[in-house]
């Protein structure tokens, strides 16, 4: 009956008498192995056709009831695990009648398995239980001992996710034979970006974590779609010494440069908004009107921000601020994103509103509980892995539909076999 209430998937309470078939088909391949046994025994000490028959038939028998077991492992795996989680978290209350004990309330939970995930479902029913089944993570993730990948609440199901196998990371040889021109960006691990569902990019992570790999890697995917590319980087490292493939124009690492650039970029976006004004269509975005995307990477936003010391840096800062602000709030229908890398992001680098208006959000390596807060404000992951491969960390998608930022490896980019100039200058000759 209760299949019947939850779409037809599986579910496990304790209302449902529990037969352990998965303990039933062990002990009877248990036995089986033992009559062999002792079937083979008597070939030994008394040979007939018939005994040798007997022992052969039973040994059938055995194999058979071996395979009935690793079916019933399959089948009743996680019905057997649920039953298991109500009883031993205490999901249930008992009354006693006439001295026995009867289930009288008891809470609902069930599984639904895809290729590489295994969903966990706990059904809230407006009972005592509705609250306790949104905070389960950390004893479904013991029970099943898997990581939980996200955790979605909805107002009568709250959904675990856990990969039963890992999505695999991007490799560097991969990116080399894909030429896509599609706006979806493929960044591995099951997910797959596209700008105009999820505008702008925010990257955080401190030294070595990953984030000039990364941003390499989204520079040649941004190029591959044929987009406009500025980088701003004020600490004039390795993104700022691409100007010499990009030209001095698209590069900057002065404040006033950066300032100019962002000043073309928003001039850009507004030329845009104009002539799609003019060229009104109901539901058009930028590339129906043939706009390429346009993208602004900015790099150690943090370090720029604190580089105003005088009245006129400040200005000039306050400027780029600005127009920066712009692009974030008002640059997707235009096609003009911004990619905002930093080393730490706090309220003064990028105040909640702003930040949460950054579509993808992805942390580098190891953060405190506070930078994790930062990044991802009330999509922080409740319960952190820790990040023990380099170019790992959390990331979070807006309207993907996961409460929370999940763990992500940003693509591998082998350093033997991947040289980005190379790349770079296939792309922009
Ligand atoms: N995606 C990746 N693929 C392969 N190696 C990586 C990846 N990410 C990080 N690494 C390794 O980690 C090192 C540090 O990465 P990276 O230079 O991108 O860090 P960073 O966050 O930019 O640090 P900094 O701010 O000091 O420049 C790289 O030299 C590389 O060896």
């Amino acid at each position: 009956m209760l299949s019947k209430i939850y779409n037809k998937e599986p579910t496990v309470s304790l209302y449902q008498k529990n037969i352990n078939w998965i303990l039933l088909s062990k002990l009877l391949k248990q036995s089986l192995l033992v009559i062999t046994i002792i079937a083979c025994y008597n070939v030994l000490f008394s040979f007939s056709f018939f005994n040798l028959l007997k022992s052969f038939i039973w040994a059938s028998f055995w194999k058979l009831a071996e395979k009935l077991e690793n079916w019933c492992q399959s089948h009743f795996k996680y019905r057997q695990l649920l039953y298991y989680f109500l009883e031993s978290n205490k999901l249930y209350t008992e009354t006693n009648l006439d001295g026995k004990h009867y289930i009288s309330t008891s809470a609902i939970m069930g599984w639904k398995e895809t290729d590489n995930k295994v969903i966990i479902k706990a059904y809230k029913q407006g009972d005592t239980y509705s609250k306790r089944l949104e905070n389960l993570e950390i004893e479904l993730q013991a029970l099943l001992n898997l990581p939980l990948e996200s955790k979605i609440v909805r107002p009568a199901i709250v959904e675990y996710h856990f990969y039963t196998s890992q999505p695999s990371r991007l490799q560097a040889n991969q990116l080399q034979r894909t030429l896509s021109t599609g706006l979806p960006i493929d960044l591995g691990y099951g997910i797959v970006y596209n700008p105009i569902d999820c505008p702008h990019i925010l990257l955080a992570g401190g030294t070595g974590s990953g984030k000039s790999i990364f941003i390499s890697y989204l520079i040649l995917e941004f190029l591959k779609r044929k987009s406009i590319l500025y980088i701003c980087d004020p600490k004039n490292s390795d993104l700022g010494s691409l100007s010499h493939y990009l030209g001095e124009d698209k590069v900057a690492t002065s404040p006033n440069h950066i300032a100019r650039i962002v000043r073309l970029t928003v001039e850009e976006m507004n030329r845009r908004y104009e002539y799609m004004r003019e060229n009104f269509r109901y539901g058009s975005n930028f590339s129906d009107h043939g706009f390429k995307m346009t993208w602004l990477v900015f790099d150690e936003m943090g370090a720029f921000q604190a580089s105003g010391t005088d009245k006129k840096s400040k200005e000039v800062i306050n400027e780029v601020m600005d127009g920066i602000k712009q692009i974030i709030l008002l640059g997707r229908q235009a096609g003009v994103f911004i990619l905002i890398a930093a080393q730490q992001v706090n309220a003064d680098t990028l105040n909640t509103d702003l930040r949460d208006n950054l579509g993808l959000r992805i942390a580098l390596g190891s953060n405190s509980s506070e930078g994790y807060r930062m990044v991802f404000g009330s999509a922080t992951p409740p319960v952190k892995q820790p990040i023990e491969v380099k170019g790992a960390g959390y990331l979070y998608m807006q309207g993907s539909g996961k409460e929370s930022a999940e763990y992500w490896e940003s693509p591998y980019l082998n350093p033997k076999e991947f040289d980005f100039i190379n790349e770079l200058q296939k792309l922009i000759n």
